[in-house]
């Protein structure tokens, strides 16, 4: 089934109670719509009532205390998880109600960073970027000779792009963490991804690896024009990079705003009752 016909199952948006304007996209229709959105695990709710739409190339920062449910929230969006109510449109099509062979479509449109960089450790950065056009090809490769020659030129140029062309034959498991980072990220490009999930991709760097990592990311998406929603604790760096913020509590949006519009203070408050609860 096409992603035009998936489209017609998809039912109209609520009306948002915030919707931020970045000024970017406004006419495309949105990348990802949520409309009222719940999710239970063994009858525990874990997120309710999440109304939100994403438009095309925002870089969205998901915040919100440990726990608050932003990593379900991009499973969810990814289709890795079912939604207990509402529903879920990302690029036209609901994840919930696609054939396996649909939401494999969909997951080489939709690209995921994961905070433990989900690399082979033993095979080299150009590998394991090539290994981000599997999705595209008949058959598995062994070996970097066996991918085609356009598609390992594509990943020498990606790994050039993040900053790691003299790196590109060096093994994964002896790469710095944020180096790491950024294979996952051209590994990512290979898939010529129209949205990027990225779930706390710098929690296991330090302050400036995380930075950096950030704005390369930053960066590709204004250039390829790729959507990105990033969950992230550290405060100081959603405000840095993103267009848009939106945080998340108890498994309720409780803010959504321009980031040039967003309070430090009462991102970093949303955090603090949280501690203070948890005391
Ligand atoms: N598969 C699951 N089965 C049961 N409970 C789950 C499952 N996945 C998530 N949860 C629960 O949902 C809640 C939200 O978890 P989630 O991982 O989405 O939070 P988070 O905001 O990403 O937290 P963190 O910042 O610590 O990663 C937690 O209480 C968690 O225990």
């Amino acid at each position: 089934m096409t992603a035009t016909t998936r489209r017609r199952q998809v039912p109209e948006p609520r009306p948002m109670a915030t919707a931020p304007s970045t000024g970017m996209a406004e006419t495309a229709p949105p990348s990802v719509v949520l409309n009222g959105l719940g999710m239970s695990f063994s009858g525990k709710h874990v997120l309710r009532d999440v109304d939100m739409e994403v438009r095309p190339g925002q870089f969205v920062a998901l915040v919100g205390p440990s726990g608050a449910g932003k990593s379900t929230l991009l499973r969810l969006i990814n289709g890795s998880h079912r939604p207990t109510q509402g529903s879920v449109s990302v690029l036209g099509v609901n994840p919930a109600m696609c054939s396996r062979k649909d939401l494999q479509l969909l997951r080489t449109r939709v690209g995921f960073v994961f905070q433990q960089f989900g690399l082979v450790g033993r095979l080299s950065a150009l590998e394991n970027v090539l290994m981000g056009a599997l999705g595209s090809l008949k058959l598995p490769r062994y070996g970097i000779s066996t991918y085609p020659i356009a598609l390992r030129e594509r990943a020498v140029a990606n790994l050039e792009r993040v900053g790691l062309l003299d790196e590109r034959f060096q093994r994964c498991d002896t790469l710095s963490g944020g180096q790491q980072q950024r294979v996952a990220i051209a590994r990512t490009l290979m898939q010529e991804a129209e949205i990027v999930l990225a779930d706390e991709p710098v929690a296991s760097l330090d302050p400036s690896a995380s930075l950096s990592v950030l704005r390369t990311l930053k960066k590709l998406s204004a250039e390829d024009g790729f959507t990105v929603v990033c969950s992230l604790h550290q405060v100081d760096l959603a405000l840095q990079i993103s267009d848009r913020v939106v945080a998340v509590r108890g498994g309720s949006l409780i803010m959504d705003t321009p980031t040039a519009e967003a309070s430090e203070e009462a991102i970093r408050a949303i955090y603090q009752q949280a501690k203070d609860d948890r005391s």
